[in-house]
């Protein structure tokens, strides 16, 4: 049984309004094991009375498409975080983080397509500048790609506290991600009018300690989240990711190009899986090469770093970190490391 079937069926259970409990994320943790399918149901107060109606609906589409055996757990839906048509909540205008003395430096993380490693970078940046003495908080605004939780190893959802929504901190860096707002890896279907208050929510309904530096993972490309940052935070200076190909770094131009229309300031552009380095240390060029310089050129900014690409698993010396996160000095850990000094050095 496959959890996008579960999903699909569970589409036909609707709320007072009509709309499915799967949209307006009331059906969570969808864990299925041996022959049983386990969920959490979300309620409000005001929804306690519809609890039978709802597990009576759960379990006749689960019925209808062969699970036998169900368990449904019901919680109330403000001890966590809120449902999907809430996130965005009306922001007042002056989120402490935007305000001029709060000292944050924002960086948008962007590139021009997906998987080059833009996510990657973000995660390993964070934790660079954290090995410096840095205050790092990350938010992941790819809606479609949401990877960071995923690449941190965070399962768990973020706590509210007196409303305020709590990021999640992970090796000294706080964290909030579109994906801890969305039930396992569906795709983000918001509205416009919710997409376009997401920044807002994250900068002002967050309840982010003080802070050095905030990235921001922006989705690939030139959309609507990249065109809301560069409308409310004025000030972000970005980077731009690319792998060496040229063809890649061409692509990847058009996010330089909207930075530079929208007077942001380019830091750099990050090569990334640049080489792959053997054991005897010869560099095979896997992806080609020159893409960093190419774009560099193009974006009058220079090529921060290259890094090379490291296979995965390939970590014997630090076996309890995720994959792709280097928490120290060794491997990849060194350019990020080179990469955050010269970060800070540009912005200070
Ligand atoms: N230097 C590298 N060497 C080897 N693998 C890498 C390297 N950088 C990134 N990767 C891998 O490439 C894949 C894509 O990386 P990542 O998710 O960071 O890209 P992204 O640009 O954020 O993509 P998306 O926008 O689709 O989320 C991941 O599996 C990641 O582990």
């Amino acid at each position: 049984m496959r959890k996008d079937r579960i999903y699909e069926a569970l589409t036909l259970v609707k709320d007072g309004q009509g709309r499915p409990l799967t949209d307006n994320g009331k059906i969570r943790n969808i864990v299925i094991k041996d022959r049983t399918v386990a969920l959490t149901l979300l309620l409000k107060a005001a929804e306690r009375d519809r609890e039978a109606h709802y597990r009576h609906a759960i379990e006749e589409a689960l019925h209808a498409i062969g699970i036998g055996s169900i368990h449904i757990r019901v919680k109330p839906m403000d001890e966590t975080i809120p449902d999907g048509d809430e996130i965005p909540q009306s922001a007042p205008p002056s989120a402490p983080l935007l305000a001029p003395d709060s000292g944050t430096r924002f960086i948008a993380i962007a590139s021009g397509k997906g998987g080059v490693g833009k996510s990657t970078v973000t995660v390993n940046l964070a934790l660079a500048l954290t090995r410096m003495g840095k205050r790092v908080g990350i938010i992941d605004a790819d809606i479609y790609g949401f990877s960071i939780p995923n690449l941190l190893g965070i399962e768990e959802k973020p706590q509210k506290a007196e409303n305020r929504i709590v990021p999640v901190e992970r090796y000294g860096v706080q964290l909030i991600s579109t994906g801890f707002f969305v039930q396992g890896n569906n795709p983000v279907v918001w509205r416009g009018p919710m997409l376009g208050k997401m920044l807002s929510t994250y900068l002002n309904d967050v309840d982010w300690p003080p802070l050095d530096y905030m990235l921001i993972d922006v989705p690939p490309g030139t959309g609507d989240i990249a065109l809301d940052i560069n409308r409310k935070i004025p000030q972000c200076a970005e980077i731009i990711v690319t792998t060496p190909h040229p063809m890649a770094s061409h692509v990847a131009e058009r996010a330089g190009v909207m930075a530079k229309q929208t007077d942001h300031r380019i830091l750099g552009v990050v090569e990334n899986m640049s080489y792959f380095e053997d054991d005897r240390g010869i560099r095979h060029y896997v992806f080609g090469r020159g893409g960093g310089d190419l774009l560099a050129e193009q974006l009058q900014t220079s090529l921060l770093v290259r890094i090379p690409i490291v296979a995965a698993g390939d970590r014997p010396s630090d076996p309890s970190s995720p994959p792709s996160v280097f928490t120290d000095e060794r491997g990849n850990g060194a350019v990020y490391s080179e990469l955050a000094r010269k970060v800070s050095r540009l912005l200070s």
